[in-house]
């Protein structure tokens, strides 16, 4: 008996690597079946010759991306082409809280900035560093591409980003090894492969990354509205200090957010996103329209 993780799906046959980086192809026993239980790329399980006979407790368990135990999530966001938007950022935050897993917030494409620039947007975000780890970059020089190795490192990671961001650039320069050229890499990533809900586990630096444009459509279908303050994790770690205990941080007085956004220790583009959040998910949801 061995143990180890799947890192590929096909067919019906799991590829699973062991701690040596052994890989053997298996078919899952009958009981997954029989158990309604469908096993996923990520997952970590025991295995004879020719059998997956034992699946261990999932940490999280997406099903877009079709992952489980996915450590924690590269944010990318260019700094220019596409223009950085604190909207995009807070919105793509929102989702990843949702699912408890962590955000590493990465920068890149700073080379397309002067130094003024660039300098103007570090003192914004370092508003979000006090909460995510956020790391400048860019593809095209390699810089700083060692902070990427060292905080994805024996971790499983899953890329999120809006189109254009600099995801497959950022996987091309940290893996030099797959050669794809970046369109390539954009296919790999899993385009039009979302119905078949294909998700592989590729070598990234010390670590895994998922070939998977994870969270890449930013829908709030699966959020409520009450929830949303919790995924803010800035706002809840102040929230007892509000007057209510449910405060929702919009209408109620003697809320200490609001207080901390008119006394600029919260930036106003985070409240403003939050508030725009709210209001989205509160106009797809129609049960909240009636008594508000
Ligand atoms: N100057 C500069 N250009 C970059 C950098 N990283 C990516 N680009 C360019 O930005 C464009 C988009 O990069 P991609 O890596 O394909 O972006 P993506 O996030 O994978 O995009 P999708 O596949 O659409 O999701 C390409 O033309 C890249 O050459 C960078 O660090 N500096
Ligand atoms: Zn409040």
């Amino acid at each position: 008996m061995k143990k180890g993780r799947i890192i590929k799906l096909i067919g019906g046959l799991y590829t699973v690597i062991d701690d040596e980086g052994q890989r053997f192809t298996l078919k899952p026993l009958g009981i997954f079946r029989h158990r309604n239980v469908q096993l996923k790329v990520g997952d970590v399980v025991d295995f004879n010759e020719d059998s997956i006979t034992k699946l261990y407790e999932r940490r999280n368990d997406l099903y877009r991306p079709f992952i489980a135990n996915v450590d924690q999530v590269l944010l990318v966001n260019s700094v220019k082409e596409p223009d950085f938007s604190f909207l995009l950022l807070d919105k793509f935050i929102t989702l990843i809280e949702s699912n408890h897993i962590d955000t590493i917030i990465i920068m890149t494409k700073v080379d397309l900035l002067s130094d003024n620039e660039l300098s103007d947007l570090k003192e914004k975000m370092a508003y979000y560093e006090k909460f995510y780890p956020v790391i400048y970059t860019s593809s095209k020089t390699q810089d700083n591409l060692h902070a990427i190795k060292e905080i994805t490192k024996n971790k499983i990671n899953v890329l999120a980003g809006q189109t254009g961001a600099g995801k497959s650039s950022i996987l091309n320069a940290m893996n030099p090894k797959l050669d794809i050229r970046t369109n390539e890499i954009s296919k790999a990533l899993g385009r039009g492969k979302h119905t078949t809900r294909h998700v592989e586990l590729i070598e990234f630096g010390e670590g895994y990354i998922a070939d998977t444009p994870g969270f890449s459509n930013l829908e709030f279908q699966d959020l409520t509205l009450e929830n949303i303050k919790y995924y803010f994790i800035d706002f809840f770690q102040l929230s007892h200090k509000c007057k209510f205990n449910e405060c929702s941080h919009i209408h109620e007085p003697g809320c200490e957010i609001k207080k901390q956004v008119d006394k600029g220790t919260i930036i106003k583009e985070r409240y403003e996103d939050y508030i725009n959040i709210y209001e989205e998910v509160k106009a797809i949801k129609p049960k909240y329209r009636r008594d508000k």
